[in-house]
């Protein structure tokens, strides 16, 4: 089992650039479904293992999928089949993207149900309920949900309950090919929403108010293939800040969308974190002391519960009381026992994690448990006195390409090691056969 060794105590210094982001690029992926003519092409594609199982799963529909130079192409012209099986929605829950666009095009799309994960339940009722408002006949039985439409869908207009991303991205794409007008009221207003209207748009649907609570689309008979470029990480960036914040550090991150950010860096500001813009980026100065605040995850332009585990390693090293609230995901402290095992002072009370700072960190054998637990655990490793071993890495190789590597390169003592204490290269190289790291990811 591979594993991260970090020694604490290194500050950070230089420059860092972010990659394109994974939860743009996931849908534009599963939308590059609907296209019936042209190439789509998708550039700034992060190098993760959650762009490998999107490429996969189109592949086993029969689209014709390329991945190289941070570049996706996707000719999905000729007749797909329309199904995704377990093993891929298993590994990856934005694998249900492609009922949408698949839907929308073929009246028919067989998607394995995804189960619920580290973080909650996560159910996707909502998508369903619009599908259906669109006139779609919607049946889930044997772990598959199985959506089907005589003709094409018709317009609608659909209330989602809460602002949910997947249901709001699954909607426009489906509706972007519907008969008439659709309207998706309370919808999230993420970036990612944003960038998927733009791709879809120059494909040649008619969508307005995406990053707004309306979105208005305009159903079209077809969707052509383009170029796109994917938007910058916001969550990796908000992990590099809070990496050099924690190590009183002072770097450059290159190619951040501040106006993506502002919840975050108003946080880090009120920890006394200084950030300002600096060309295509902003840099970052980690104060002597650390200042407790409290947050609260909400949908976007609120917190973002994807930052909240690494704010929660920054917290630890902070004077006074900090409270966290999250509000999105039912269950995302899974890491708080993690960072006890690092002698951190925190107890759980109810959706709230309280947090007694500064703990005197100590590095420890850790798992991650999630994603962005996984993140959070490395920043508290770069604060900690002494080694620690960071474990799971599968849940960082979803969204984060050579985050070890990177942090090393900015002047922490890190490494990623095999069962045998070798130096391993990250999972994935751009130089091998997608084939190749598919069976690795397997
Ligand atoms: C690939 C991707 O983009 N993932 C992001 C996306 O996930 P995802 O799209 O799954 O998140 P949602 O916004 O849909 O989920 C938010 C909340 O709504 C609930 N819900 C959602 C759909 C539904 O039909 N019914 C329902 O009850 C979920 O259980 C959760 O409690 O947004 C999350 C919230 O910002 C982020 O943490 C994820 O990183
Ligand atoms: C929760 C996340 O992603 P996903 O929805 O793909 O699980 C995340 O990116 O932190």
């Amino acid at each position: 089992m591979e594993k991260i060794i970090v020694r604490g105590g290194h500050q950070l210094n230089g420059t860092v650039k972010v990659e394109g982001a994974k939860n743009a690029v996931l849908p534009v992926i599963a939308a590059s479904l609907i296209a019936s003519e042209g190439k789509s092409i998708i550039k700034d594609v992060p190098v993760l293992a959650d762009v490998y199982t999107i490429n996969e799963v189109l592949r086993n529909m029969n689209a014709d999928v390329h991945f190289d130079n941070n570049t996706v192409v996707v000719d999905a012209s000729k007749k797909l089949e329309t199904e995704a099986p377990f093993e891929y929605v298993r590994k990856m829950r934005a694998s249900v993207l492609v009922l949408g666009p698949l839907l929308a095009r073929y009246g028919h799309a067989k998607v394995a149900m995804p189960g619920g994960c580290a973080i909650g339940s996560r159910p996707i009722d909502l998508h369903l309920k619009g599908f259906e408002a669109m006139g779609a006949h919607v049946h889930v039985g044997n772990g598959f949900v199985e959506a089907n439409v005589d003709g094409r869908l018709k317009g609608a207009k659909i209330y989602l309950d809460m602002p949910s991303v997947g249901a709001t991205e699954n909607i426009m794409m489906a509706a972007s090919l519907a008969d008439g007008k659709t309207t998706i009221e309370n919808c999230a207003k993420e970036p990612e929403i944003v960038d998927l209207a733009n791709f879809l748009n120059k494909m040649g649907a008619k969508i307005v108010g995406a990053g707004t609570e309306t979105i208005r689309i305009e159903g079209v008979e077809k969707l052509r293939g383009i170029e796109h470029p994917i938007i910058p990480d916001r969550v990796e960036a908000g992990t590099f800040m809070v990496a050099a914040a924690i190590t009183g550090g002072n770097v450059l991150i290159d190619n951040v969308e501040t106006e993506h950010l502002r919840s975050v860096i108003s946080k880090l500001e009120e920890m006394n974190v200084s950030i300002k813009e600096e060309g295509e980026g902003v840099r970052v100065i980690g104060p002597k002391e650390l200042q407790a605040t409290d947050i609260k995850t909400l949908p976007h332009p609120g917190f973002p519960t994807d930052m909240q585990s690494q704010m929660m390693a920054l917290m630890l090293s902070a004077n006074g009381t900090s409270v966290i609230t999250e509000t999105v995901f039912e269950n995302r402290f899974m890491h708080v026992e993690e960072f006890r095992r690092m002698n951190a002072k925190m107890k759980i009370e109810g959706r709230s994690v309280i947090i007694e700072g500064p703990s005197e960190l100590q590095g420890a054998e850790v798992a991650a448990t999630d994603l962005r637990a996984a993140a959070a655990l490395i920043l508290a490793g770069l604060r900690a006195d002494g080694y620690t071993r960071v474990t799971e890495l599968k849940h960082l190789d979803r969204g984060y390409v050579n985050l070890a590597e990177k942090l090393a390169a900015l002047g922490a003592d890190i490494t990623r090691v095999n069962d045998d204490g070798d130096v391993v290269k990250p999972f994935v190289h751009v130089e091998k056969a997608d084939d190749e790291i598919i069976a690795e990811l397997s």
